[in-house]
């Protein structure tokens, strides 16, 4: 059962100016798919129009902070030559309509991206090593850029563990719509 003393204080504010990216694995995809959901459908509500969040998609949450970096220099470089390529070509995925990225990403750079990924603990050290570097190289690749990168990674240690943060158990909460949330407020406090 989940407590009530965790979670943010929610605040609102208005996304409908920010372009947001996701960056999200595909290693238990039964688990990011709700998770994904809960992401979008929080930034919808907040205001985000829907052309402005772009998805990508990588193998796996070790390859989250390269991608979240080459999402980001790939939209500056475009909203710098306003046109021209997409900045889906390094990250191009069956998920992604190009034409809409293109027109999309010419605007302006991410306000913020967000990283979704699941580990779930094995029998090895595999998920200890992933789930210290993934989260160090995540707020490293956000302090380097200057760009807020919200850390949307579950590292637990069973499959009900990750079920009951993705909301997917009976008053289970779904994680990803506390990072929609954070990926809004650092949006608008950046640019503020
Ligand atoms: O091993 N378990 C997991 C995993 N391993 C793959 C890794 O992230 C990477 O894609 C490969 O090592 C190739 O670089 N990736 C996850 O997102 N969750 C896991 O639970």
């Amino acid at each position: 059962m989940a407590s009530s003393l965790k979670g943010p204080t929610p605040q609102q504010h208005d996304g409908s100016a920010l372009r947001i990216g996701i960056v999200h694995a595909r290693w238990n995809a039964t688990i990011i798919e709700p998770l994904l959901k809960g992401t979008k459908d929080k930034l919808l509500a907040c205001g985000v129009k829907e052309k402005n969040i772009v998805v990508e998609s990588v193998p796996g949450s070790w390859e989250l902070p390269i991608a979240v970096k080459a999402m980001y220099s790939a939209s500056q470089v475009q909203a710098s030559s306003a046109g021209g390529g997409s900045a889906g070509d390094l990250l191009a995925s069956s998920t992604t309509d190009l034409t809409a990225l293109s027109s999309s990403v010419a605007s302006q750079p991410f306000d913020a991206i967000i990283a979704i990924g699941v580990l779930i603990k094995g029998e090895t050290m595999h998920f200890e090593y992933i789930s210290d570097a993934v989260s160090h190289g995540l707020m490293r690749t956000g302090l380097d850029l200057g760009i807020p990168v919200i850390f949307g990674v579950l590292t637990v240690l069973n499959d009900e563990q990750a079920k009951a943060r993705a909301g997917l158990l009976s008053g289970s909460h779904n994680h990803g719509e506390d990072w929609g949330m954070a990926a809004v407020e650092l949006g608008v406090k950046k640019g503020a």
